[in-house]
């Protein structure tokens, strides 16, 4: 999974700068499309008058973007993410060139498709078949070629009569089914694609993101959206968009986290001073190229097995003694808070305490932290999360969801355990991170001390060849032969 653009690029983003023209009064807009022409006729006059005919601006400039530049390369899916108003849906519409930047240059490389606000490029007026030739010939496409395809682009939205229909009579899950329709029929070599996808119903996304995960592997695919965990999931870089700058831009998970660190710091209104974000993971190159083999082996392992191969398990290897498979991440993990709670250490055990030599999923373990409390505190809160190699949470607990008392008071100076002890469930195999956290309050109004991202790692390695992330023990798994009823047989 490359951190770093292909050599060629397919989207070149350079000095990219965009002002919009804010008009106090709507007035000002027709003064300002007025106003400098008749100054420019009258200039003569004026000249001959020996006055100068001063330019006046009647708007104020707003800067959307500033000074943007990143590149991605063919093949590769970069997601993009920011509060409201960052600059994303302004980005995107100059990458598909319905705007135009006030300064610098965008390259993209490749027929680009783009589903950017719902059903956006319809003509309202027009029936979704007319719409379909119109959108596809602006996508490119012949009538001919269109035509070819119209039944499969039709079948794909699966909006039934309503493709006869004019587009204002549908609903925004109808046009999005439509538009994802074209959009995937025209042979793209680049996507980009807006929350627009968050529209269609959950049968309707899961065949986007089927179609979307197959078209990344030849295709270009820029990705906005405030759902993280599918940032996580689908794109392999992030660019962290706040207030028309590039904040940061880097693995999309390591993106992700730092941009969930600063929301929630915001949102708990802690000062940036208290936030730190997500170091880059340079220092732990052996780390990260060990977590790199970990996935492929994943990859390769959770392969779905096909049923006529269904072979028998396989008990894992015996364990090596001197293997790891606990990773202490303390020092390269990234971390928010307030600072009132520590977490001094966090770590994985077996369920007697005694150290792990080997994971497979169901084994009793203990996950335990050691915190030091810093400030008197009401309430506090322990919990943790196992995150598979996207950053996507599988399980995890806390004290308050399990009403779990602590010592009171909990004074400054203190150290409290904290001892989290459950079955695994069969993991897939590959490398998991626990992210371990101490907040005061309630789970929906909390302030957070400490948030610990992977504050340590650990490797699964899974008899189980079935390809998916958790599998559960089978209570029985039973074949019947159901009789031939007359009209089958023949
Ligand atoms: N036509 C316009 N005229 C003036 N300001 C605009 C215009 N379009 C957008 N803006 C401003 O530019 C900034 C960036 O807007 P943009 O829509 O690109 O943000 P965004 O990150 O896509 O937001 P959201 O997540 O809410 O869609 C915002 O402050 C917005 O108010």
């Amino acid at each position: 999974m490359p951190d770093a653009p292909a050599a060629e690029a397919s989207i070149s983003v350079q000095d990219v700068s965009k002002a919009y023209f804010v008009y106090a009064d709507p007035m000002d807009r027709l003064r300002q499309a007025l106003v400098p022409r008749l100054k420019r006729l009258a200039r003569p006059l004026a000249r001959a008058l020996g006055r100068g005919a001063e330019d006046h601006r009647y708007y104020t400039e707003f800067w959307a973007l500033r000074k943007l530049g990143f590149e991605v390369g063919c093949g590769e899916t970069i997601g993009v993410i920011g509060r409201n108003g960052s600059g994303k849906s302004t980005l995107l519409q100059i990458l598909c060139g319905t705007l135009t930047p006030t300064t610098g240059n965008v390259t993209v490389r490749g027929r680009v498709a783009a589903l950017l606000e719902l059903g956006s490029g319809f003509n309202p007026e027009y029936t979704g078949r007319e719409n379909v030739f119109l959108n596809a010939s602006v996508l490119g496409l012949t009538r001919e070629e269109t035509e070819a395809r119209l039944e499969d682009i039709i079948a794909f939205a699966d909006i039934g009569d309503f493709i006869d229909q004019p587009v204002k009579t549908y609903s925004s899950g109808m046009a999005v089914r439509l538009a994802f329709a074209v959009v995937a029929h025209v042979d793209a070599d680049v996507l980009i694609v807006d929350e627009a996808l968050a529209v269609g119903d959950a049968y309707f996304q899961q065949k986007c993101f089927r179609w979307l995960r197959q078209f990344r592997e030849q295709g270009t695919v820029l990705f906005c959206s405030h759902d993280l965990g599918t940032v996580m999931s689908i794109c392999q870089r992030a660019i962290w968009l706040d207030r028309g700058h590039v904040r940061m831009e880097g693995p999309a998970k390591d993106v992700c986290e730092a941009y969930t660190a600063f929301i929630q710091a915001q949102a708990m209104g802690l000062p940036e001073t208290v936030v730190r974000i997500a170091k880059p993971r340079t220092g732990s190159k052996a780390a990260s190229e060990e977590a790199a083999a970990s996935a492929e082996a994943a990859k390769e392992e959770a392969a779905p097995a096909a049923p006529a191969e269904a072979a028998p398990r396989k008990l894992p290897p015996p364990p090596e003694a001197a293997r790891p498979v606990i990773f202490d991440m303390l020092d390269e993990s990234s971390s928010y808070g307030s600072g009132d709670a520590e977490i001094v250490k966090a770590w994985m055990t077996a369920a007697d305490d005694s150290p792990l030599t080997w994971i497979t999923g169901e084994e009793d373990v203990a996950v335990h932290a050691l915190i030091r409390i810093k400030k008197d505190m009401d309430s506090p809160i322990v919990g943790f999360h196992v995150k598979d190699r996207l950053g996507q949470p599988l399980l995890g607990d806390n004290t308050f969801a399990t009403g779990t008392p602590f010592p009171a008071p909990l004074k400054a100076g203190q150290d409290v355990t904290v001892r989290f002890a459950f079955t695994l469930p069969w993991l897939a195999t590959g490398r998991y991170a626990v992210t371990v956290a101490i907040a005061s309050g309630t789970l929906d109004n909390h302030v957070q001390h400490h948030w610990l991202h992977d504050a340590f790692m650990f490797d699964v390695h899974s008899p189980h060849r079935n390809g998916v992330m958790v599998a559960v023990p089978m209570g029985s798994v039973t074949v019947e032969r159901v009789a031939e009823t007359a009209d089958q047989g023949g």
